[in-house]
């Protein structure tokens, strides 16, 4: 699963734990480039959320991969100003696909690799021209090997619990500090220690740590990083 696929375009693979900022950061070099994201996560999520909801066992692997093949899923794009809504078989859950409930239902399905390997293809084929920036946990690793630039961006677990809670209780959600930093190291040892696909570096990644260090400052050493690795591309 981790041959070197020949990409037909640039990728810029963005990975890492629970709330170091990656989405943060795929979104504004994404749009800094004018180049396609991918959030890898929210597959894994919207597949949670199916399982969810047809009432799969979280060990039914043939079951929970026949809905990631089969995810019937739609982006609606909102109003100017509003978010894109997200559809899962005709139903809204854009209000429930960023909660850490569904976090957690992302981190069960996503151990199972004929889960993984149903939405293998799927993550590739947004490899277009000009660019891809993909976030998610096995960018570098699994999905798209031969990527020119792989970033490994981490945070402490008390700062990225910090900031989730402040993300969440922001979009106005009954959130509990110490249930947040819980919920992220439990999500933090699944996803490390599953057998297929583990969230760890590649061995060819930068290491980030974003502990102490602003929005702005992450996304200016990114991109200067981006911009010496796609130099000659
Ligand atoms: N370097 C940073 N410093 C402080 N807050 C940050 C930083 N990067 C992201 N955030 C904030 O932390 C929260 C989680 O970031 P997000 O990008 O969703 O993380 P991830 O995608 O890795 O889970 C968001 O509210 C975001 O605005
Ligand atoms: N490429 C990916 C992306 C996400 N996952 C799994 C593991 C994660 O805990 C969940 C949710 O991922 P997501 O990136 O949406 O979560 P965070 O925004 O980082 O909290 O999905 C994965 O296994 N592989």
């Amino acid at each position: 699963m981790s041959e070197k696929i020949s990409l037909s375009a640039p990728v810029i693979a963005i990975d890492g734990p629970s709330g170091s900022g990656k989405g943060t950061l795929c979104q504004k070099l994404a749009q800094h480039l004018g180049w396609h994201l991918l959030d890898s996560g929210a597959l894994y999520r919207l597949v949670g959320m199916a399982a969810d909801k047809h009432g799969c066992a979280f060990d039914d692997e043939a079951a929970i991969a026949k809905l990631a093949a089969n995810l019937d899923v739609e982006f609606v794009a909102g109003e100017p100003g509003e978010p894109t809504r997200v559809l899962l078989e005709g139903e809204d859950v854009s209000g429930d696909l960023r909660t850490e409930t569904t976090g957690m239902l992302a981190s069960k399905v996503a151990v199972l690799p004929a889960v993984r390997s149903a939405l293998l293809g799927r993550q590739r084929d947004f490899a277009q021209a000009p660019g891809l920036v993909a976030d998610g946990r096995d960018m570098g690793t699994v999905v798209f090997t031969s990527a020119p630039v792989k970033i490994f961006l981490t945070a402490s677990a008390e700062e990225r619990a910090d900031r989730r809670y402040l993300q969440l209780k922001s979009k106005g959600d009954d959130v509990n500090l110490a249930a947040l930093l819980g919920e992220i190291r439990a999500r933090d040892k699944r996803d490390s220690e599953r057998e297929l696909a583990p969230l760890k570096p590649a061995e060819d990644a930068v290491q980030l740590d974003s502990s102490g260090l602003g929005i702005d400052e992450v996304f200016d050493r990114v991109l200067a990083e981006v911009n010496a690795r796609l130099i000659g591309l």
